[in-house]
């Protein structure tokens, strides 16, 4: 298992991750989802030892990673494919690492095997491709058999059937009881991926929950309802008679309705009892990206100026709610759009771990009690672009 509590780390005046709480359990996969800068990587370096937190510890199995013992053995990760020696075969990439921690060449050959880069084990790396070079970090990765992994964005650069294949991999050293924490800006392929899921934003947690679970929070089940096309004096009674009876009701852009607080067999009664005939009572659930998306809102540092001229997404004060959405109203595929929002509308976005103190975008409260400022207590200022994250951090 991977613990971290308080996790905190700066970089001058830069605070990348604030207050970290969770735990990664093994047995599943776990998502570690984020806008861009929002901390994973740095999150996932202090898990490894690479970067030393300003404050708060992670642990894995107990032990802080550089005190593991035999670690090369119990962890595994890939952090960054492109960080081989390009000269060298993959095959002697994975020899050297092997040699290095006791493993024995005959794993190298195994690994290789797994990945499917048995073909071009003696093809030196700098020739291989984004996604060639990301099966040679996963290979690196499994090198120790460890039970507990940790994958950066593995399916960058994948083919359809690399996606396919890591997603299968995953689940399978799942399945066999390790610990797999998987970063990825795919939503689709983590909603198909993983279990569990860690959200931050701004290096703050957002959310720590199942995927089933953070769906339903920060979504709303709704029904698309439909009356005959030619009759719209039927889609305003059922309008009327929906709406007196505690649901909520949009319009749809194609004409349809959107119902959230009714449940499907009511509404149907409504329609009955309102002599409005239906042509379409379907139910549907929000994708994790509607999820997501909705949730994060408030998080994200680096905003296309396309969008911030057409005013879709402006940002918010770290803790603020997101904006109601603009009309025009909901409708399929319609870009920017998101699930209404559950129940507790008014309230926090998202559920909260359980027992925990409220802190901004709803994480739980800062470390070290009211002592120690939360620097994200004000409005984030304008960030500087990303630092070169492939060299060393005394190297930035
Ligand atoms: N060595 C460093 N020196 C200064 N700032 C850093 C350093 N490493 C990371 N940061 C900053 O910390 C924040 C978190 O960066 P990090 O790379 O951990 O985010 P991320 O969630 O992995 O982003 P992405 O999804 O884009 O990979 C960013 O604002 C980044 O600029």
């Amino acid at each position: 298992m991977i613990e971290a509590v308080g996790l905190t780390k700066r970089y001058g005046a830069k605070t990348a991750v604030y207050n970290l709480s969770f735990q990664v359990r093994p047995g599943a996969v776990t998502g570690f989802l984020g806008p861009n800068g929002s901390g994973k990587s740095t999150t996932m370096r202090m898990i490894l030892g690479l970067d030393n937190p300003t404050a708060g510890q992670v642990t894995i199995g107990g032990y802080p990673y550089r005190r593991l013992p035999n670690a090369p053995r119990q962890v595994g990760a890939l952090l960054d494919a492109k960080a081989v020696h390009g000269g060298r075969h993959a095959r002697n990439h994975l020899l050297c690492l092997a040699q290095l921690s006791g493993i024995p060449a005959r794993r190298v050959d195994e690994v290789l095997g797994v990945v499917g880069l048995q073909d071009v084990a003696k093809k030196r790396s700098k020739g291989f491709s984004l996604g060639m070079g990301q099966r040679l970090g996963i290979a690196a990765a499994l090198l120790g058999d460890p039970q507990v992994l940790l994958f950066d964005e593995p399916v960058n650069g994948l083919d359809p059937e690399g996606i396919l294949w890591v997603r299968n991999l995953m689940k399978s050293l799942a399945a066999e009881g390790r610990t797999v924490f998987v970063s990825s800006h795919l939503m689709s392929e983590m909603a198909l991926t993983a279990d569990q899921l860690i959200v931050i934003g701004r290096g703050q947690l957002l959310a720590d929950m199942s995927i089933k679970e953070f769906i339903s929070a920060n979504s709303a089940d709704f029904a698309r309802v439909r009356t005959p096309h030619a009759e719209p004096q039927q889609r305003e009674k059922l309008t009327a008679a929906l709406t007196e009876a505690g649901g909520q009701v949009m319009p749809e852009q194609d004409g349809a309705l959107r119902v959230t607080g009714l449940p499907l067999p009511r509404i149907s009664d409504l329609a009955h009892d309102a002599d409005v005939r239906l042509w379409e009572l379907s139910p549907h659930q929000a994708s994790l990206e509607e999820a997501y998306m909705r949730m994060t809102q408030g998080a994200v540092d680096y905003r296309s100026t396309t969008d911030e001229r057409a005013g879709l997404q402006q940002q918010l004060p770290p803790g603020a709610m997101p904006p109601p959405v603009q009309m025009p109203v909901p409708g399929q595929g319609q870009p920017g759009w998101y699930a209404p929002p559950p129940p507790q509308q008014g309230g926090q976005p998202f559920a909260m771990p359980q027992g925990q103190p409220a802190g901004p975008y709803g994480a739980p409260a800062a470390p070290g009690g009211p002592g120690e400022p939360n620097p994200y207590a004000q409005a984030a200022p304008a960030q500087p672009a990303a630092p070169d994250m492939t060299k060393p951090e005394d190297a930035r």
